[in-house]
């Protein structure tokens, strides 16, 4: 797939325009060119039709070519554009945009980066965000909420430029944002040179079109939901690749013994690929023309209109990648079979990006996951085994981080992702106890517990960063009071209480048991020394007594061998 800007992901999914062959070479030529032949194609059309001031904004269901295309003053809501000043804009916008050409020719190497494993033109985005009257203090506020955003901007590897937002009690539903705001964002994307709008909520697809009508040609405008889609389909298409390397060096014990962890990311993949195509779907504008050649001469001439025939073909793709996932699970399921056979328990880490989850696994396994500071630095969740000094052992998974206003394409995406935490004996809630914002985040990561019904499972909270914290004693007090342990996963503070706490849960949810293992099933015997906590041990003639406490998936195991009491 080319990726001339990060954001080719969001204008067209990889998925359907696939250029297996074509590996980028990075120079502002190619640059220029395939910016305006591919991802600008749409906005290129727009010009030709609607001039850049106009503001007047359009019926979700219109389309380009039921506008007029010739140039008139336009009534906003902030004050009437008189006809010179308008063409004095519009003059000032050719300029710009010309500057802006040039300016990109010339700079265009030097922005240029490198972001998740990849060579992308950092974009410069302007993000907008509205504040609803009557929100409750205690969710996340508008500058939070557009400070996060800026995070996963930089994430996706755009540079922010700058930001507003808005008061609103409703959204409009032309526009999300009031008429006035679009004329004010629209003279601020012009002095910022900005190429991308991102806003902060879910737009519909009219409301997208709208906004990029009336932002004037050269502009996108994006969701907060594409953005995230487009961070994971950067990250899902790194880690499908540096798995793949993997393979073919082969001989790499950990694929060998977590054979399941293929599957996990391939469906990854795929649930990445399904929520990018549903929310592309509704969103589909003229700018899918390549599809035509996909569909083949016949299809069109059966009279289908394009669009018809793009949203057709889109369907089939989700229909078939439906159908991959489903075969991918069945597949897995498989592998957790065979894992459930061996009883250890299974830990899994959940809380909001950034909290600290990768670190915290890094440490206490040794494990090589990219942990750093940028939101969804995990994708693909892995398991590890955790030895611990009394010999116990337990895995532990690291998860995909949540976010607040998680849009609802990928709670499905995260919900097969996270089977892996509903088999789970533990959930820790890792929480980054120095960030302003800890108890709404938490507050976050319940919700979406609940949307995927893990919140029956029990919970062990943790609060990390405590190295970090503005009052470390006073959080650490705090955290006794309230049955939490406080750890810093980057100094290594306080994860032998993490552990022990751990063994301590896991214990609660063991069953006792007292049986007879012969001596031929030697290695029952030391798995529950393993897995279980042993309270006594007696050799018997035909065997080996033993009482202790052991996981419930293996109590089954041990039923054959049970209800012998020892005296
Ligand atoms: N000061 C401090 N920084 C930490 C600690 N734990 C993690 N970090 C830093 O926090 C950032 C995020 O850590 P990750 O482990 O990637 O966080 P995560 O929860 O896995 O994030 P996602 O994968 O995005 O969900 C990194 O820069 C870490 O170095 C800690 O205990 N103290
Ligand atoms: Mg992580």
């Amino acid at each position: 797939m080319s990726s001339c800007s990060c954001f080719s992901t969001i204008l067209k999914s990889p998925i359907l325009i696939r250029e297996p062959n074509f590996i980028p070479r990075w120079n502002s030529k190619v640059f220029t060119l395939k910016r305006h032949s591919q991802n600008f194609s749409s906005c290129i059309c727009y010009t030709r039709v609607l001039h850049q001031d106009q503001i007047e904004v359009l019926n979700p269901d219109d389309t380009v070519e039921e506008q007029n295309a010739a140039f008139e003053g336009h009534e906003i809501a902030s004050g009437r554009l008189k006809e010179e000043e308008a063409f004095k804009e519009e003059t000032r916008n050719q300029n710009s945009s010309e500057k802006k050409r040039n300016v990109g020719e010339k700079n265009s190497d030097s922005r240029f980066k490198l972001c998740n494993g990849r060579e992308v033109f950092e974009e410069k985005a302007y993000i907008v965000g509205v504040a609803r009257k009557g929100d409750s203090d205690d969710s996340f506020g508008i500058e939070e909420s557009l400070s996060e955003l800026a995070q996963l901007a930089d994430t996706a590897g755009l540079l922010v430029v700058g930001s507003t937002y808005q008061k609103l009690a409703t959204a409009n539903p032309r526009t999300y944002i009031g008429s006035g705001k679009v004329a004010e964002i629209k003279s601020a994307i012009h002095a910022f040179d900005a190429e991308t709008v991102i806003f902060d909520d879910e737009l519909s697809p009219g409301q997208l079109r709208n906004l990029e009508k009336a932002f004037g040609g050269d502009v996108r405008v994006c969701d907060r939901t594409a953005l995230i889609l487009d961070i994971f389909n950067q990250r899902a298409a790194t880690r499908e690749a540096a798995l793949q390397a993997i393979y073919f060096n082969a001989r790499v014990q950990v694929i060998r013994s977590f054979p399941y962890v293929d599957t996990k990311k391939k469906e990854k993949k795929f649930q990445v690929s399904l929520a990018q195509m549903e929310y592309q779907l509704p969103r589909l504008t003229r700018m899918w023309t390549h599809l035509e050649r996909q569909a083949g001469g016949q299809v069109k001439g059966m009279g289908e209109k394009q669009i018809e025939v793009d949203k057709r073909i889109l369907r089939t793709q989700i229909g078939a990648l439906k159908k991959e996932i489903e075969s991918v699970r069945k597949h897995r399921k498989q592998y957790r079979n065979r894992r459930t056979a061996v009883p250890v328990p299974v830990v899994s880490l959940v809380g909001y990006t950034n909290a600290g989850k990768s670190t915290l696994l890094n440490r206490l396994t040794g494990a090589d996951v990219l942990a750093e500071d940028k939101l969804f630095a995990t994708l693909d969740p892995t398991t590890r085994r955790v030895q611990m000094k009394n010999g116990k052992e337990f895995l532990l998974s690291d998860t995909v981080g949540f976010i607040q206003k998680l849009p609802t394409t990928l709670v499905a995406a995260f919900r097969a992702t996270l089977e892996e935490i509903s088999e789970s004996s533990l959930l820790v809630h890792v929480v980054d106890i120095s960030h302003p914002l800890a108890e709404q985040q938490i507050e976050a990561v319940d919700k979406v517990l609940s949307e995927l019904d893990a919140s029956s499972i029990p919970m062990l909270m943790v609060w990390n960063k405590v190295d970090k914290a503005n009052d470390p004693e006073k959080i650490i007090m705090e955290a006794k009071r309230n049955d939490v342990v406080c750890i810093s996963a980057l100094t290594g503070e306080g994860l032998e209480e993490f552990c022990n706490a751990v063994q301590e849960r896991l214990k609660d949810m063991m069953v006792w048991v007292e049986a007879l293992i012969p001596f031929d099933k030697g290695e029952l015997l030391s798995t529950i020394h393993r897995v279980g906590m042993v309270e006594k041990t007696v050799y018997a003639e035909n065997g080996t007594l033993v009482r202790a406490y052991v996981p419930l998936r293996f109590a089954r195991l041990l039923t054959p061998m049970r209800q012998i009491c020892m005296s």
